[in-house]
């Protein structure tokens, strides 16, 4: 079940964001993107949700490149990825309807004729996995809640267990934390910690150099065309390869 960027090219119109950017992720590991603002780490998670085709090079799920089968196929893929971006976006309705929404939406059908089955023989409720995830980030209190009465970081949290619910291979995160205050980011990082404990590989892109350090397993460095090092979190931070990432990490590199 790994998810692979082998060697991607990509770029919008004749500007070029990277040039052959490799990147693996895992069951069960967590790995952050560094890098500047604007340097590419929105696009390459992009790329790995198969939400766009690469340039040049693959994407590759379980060995198995991902543009190369029918839509079909893919969509099965893509049903295996979950991804939350910077901002929760919640509809009007509960937090739990909100939490479940993914359930919903990404199940292929059979899981779907399946679930609504055994909840109609009163097996499940049909929305254990929601409650499940919405304890995760600590908001199981909160189901019944309208959800326009949150905050944003209670927002996020939502966003997060929607994600969670339905059990994702991988977990894609784009900047999850940059708006949130110390005490709802630390909820969302216990809750990566333990979507990791669950097996599901994360990838997140995140400027938060402390926040990698204390969740990553594996940290690459994003910077100027290319991901210039990928290793494991302590060796990236306190014994780099590459002279540029330690002057980024220390803060001497301006972009
Ligand atoms: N849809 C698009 N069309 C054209 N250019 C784009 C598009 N999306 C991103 N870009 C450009 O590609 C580059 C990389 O953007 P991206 O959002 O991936 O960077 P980022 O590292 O995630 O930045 P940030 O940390 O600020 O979110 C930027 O120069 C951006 O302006």
């Amino acid at each position: 079940m790994t998810l692979e960027a082998i060697d991607v090219h990509h770029g919008y119109g004749t500007e070029t964001v990277f040039e052959g950017v490799s990147l693996s992720v895992s069951p069960g590991e967590v790995v952050a993107i560094i890098g500047p603002s604007g340097v590419g780490k929105s696009t390459l998670l992009r790329l790995l949700a198969l939400f766009d085709a690469p340039n040049r090079g693959s994407i590759e799920y379980e060995n198995q490149a991902v543009w190369d089968v029918s839509e079909q196929r893919r969509l099965e893929y893509r049903r295996r990825i979950g991804m939350v971006f910077q901002e929760a976006s919640l509809f009007d309705a509960s937090v739990r309807r909100n939490a479940e929404y993914g359930l919903r939406v990404r199940r292929s059908w059979t899981d779907r004729l399946r679930h609504e089955l055994s909840s109609l023989v009163g097996k499940t409720n049909g929305t254990g996995d929601a409650i499940d995830a919405l304890e995760t980030v600590g908001l199981r209190e909160q189901a019944d809640q309208d959800a326009s009465s949150l905050s944003g970081g209670e927002a996020q949290r939502v966003a997060f267990a929607r994600a969670l619910a339905y059990e994702p291979d991988i977990l894609l995160l784009d900047e999850p934390t940059s708006d949130l205050d110390p005490r709802n980011t630390a909820v969302i990082e216990d809750a990566i910690l333990e979507a990791r404990r669950r097996g599901i590989g994360v990838v997140i892109a995140t400027h938060d150099m402390h926040q990698a350090e204390r969740i990553a397993d594996r940290v690459a460095v994003l910077l100027g065309n290319d991901i210039i090092e990928v290793g494991n979190t302590e060796t990236v931070f306190e014994n780099p390869t590459d002279e540029r990432t330690r002057k980024f990490i220390e803060g001497e590199l301006i972009y």
